[in-house]
């Protein structure tokens, strides 16, 4: 089951609330779209629910979470760092596996960077090292995908290619996302969050930009 049923989120800093309480709840199959003005509240209620399904999901959050003194090919493979012992992901560090290293190059082969995967990822340009989370998310080959502005480093032939990457791999997704238009067209749901409440909730087959607009 790659939906979920959350109530009661919330979450405060320094004593004011920027969330809730609210509750969310998405089906599996949903691609939701998160969508709502800077500082609405939509990286906080991501990590609100990843603290609740973690194991479930895969996630690419809006700081990516890279490890920037290991290579590419490592980042992705912790995609799936919990699918093995520890002396297999310590002999990894040093000599990945054959069938890994087939499986990694793969997915970056889809995302343009095939050459890349020994480079370290501290060389990397914002696009690249954003494609990296992205195959991070990828190769966890979750049901579910919680993703933080993902393609916010891609130029615009790219972010429609991961996008629709995204779409085929993910049974379900919950993805913020401040390009509108990318949100209606990829997303068959979008929840708008204004002052870290819902404050849209409706099919995207019933919603234009316009619809959107007052949240910003
Ligand atoms: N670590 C933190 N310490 C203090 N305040 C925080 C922290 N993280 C978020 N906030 C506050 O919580 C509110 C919601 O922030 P959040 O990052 O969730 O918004 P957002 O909708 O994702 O914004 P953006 O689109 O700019 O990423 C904001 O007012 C922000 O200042």
């Amino acid at each position: 089951m790659s939906g979920f049923d959350l109530s009661g989120l919330t979450a405060s800093f320094g004593g004011e609330r920027v969330i809730g309480p609210l509750s969310l709840s998405v089906r599996e199959g949903e691609r939701v779209g998160l969508v709502g003005r800077s500082g609405a509240g939509k990286s906080t209620l991501i990590r609100l629910v990843y603290e609740q399904v973690e194991r479930l999901a895969a996630l690419v959050p809006q700081d990516l979470g890279l490890v920037n003194a290991l290579p590419v090919f490592h980042n992705v493979y912790m995609g799936r760092l919990d699918a093995h012992g520890n002396w297999y992901n310590m002999v990894t560090l040093v000599r990945p596996f054959t069938r890994d290293s087939r499986d990694v190059k793969s997915l970056l082969s889809e995302l343009g960077m095939t050459e890349k995967a020994w480079m370290p990822t501290a060389s990397l340009s914002g696009g690249q090292r954003q494609r990296v989370a992205i195959a991070r998310a990828l190769y966890r080959q979750s049901g579910l995908l919680l993703a933080d502005e993902p393609v916010s480093a891609l130029d615009g032939p790219l972010a429609h290619q991961v996008m629709t990457l995204l779409r085929e791999r993910f049974k379900t997704s919950v993805i913020a996302l401040h390009d509108v238009e990318l949100a209606l067209e990829y997303c068959t749901r979008i929840v708008g969050i204004q002052d870290g409440q819902i404050a849209l909730d409706e099919s995207s087959e019933k919603l234009t930009p316009a619809d959107i607009a007052p949240l910003y």
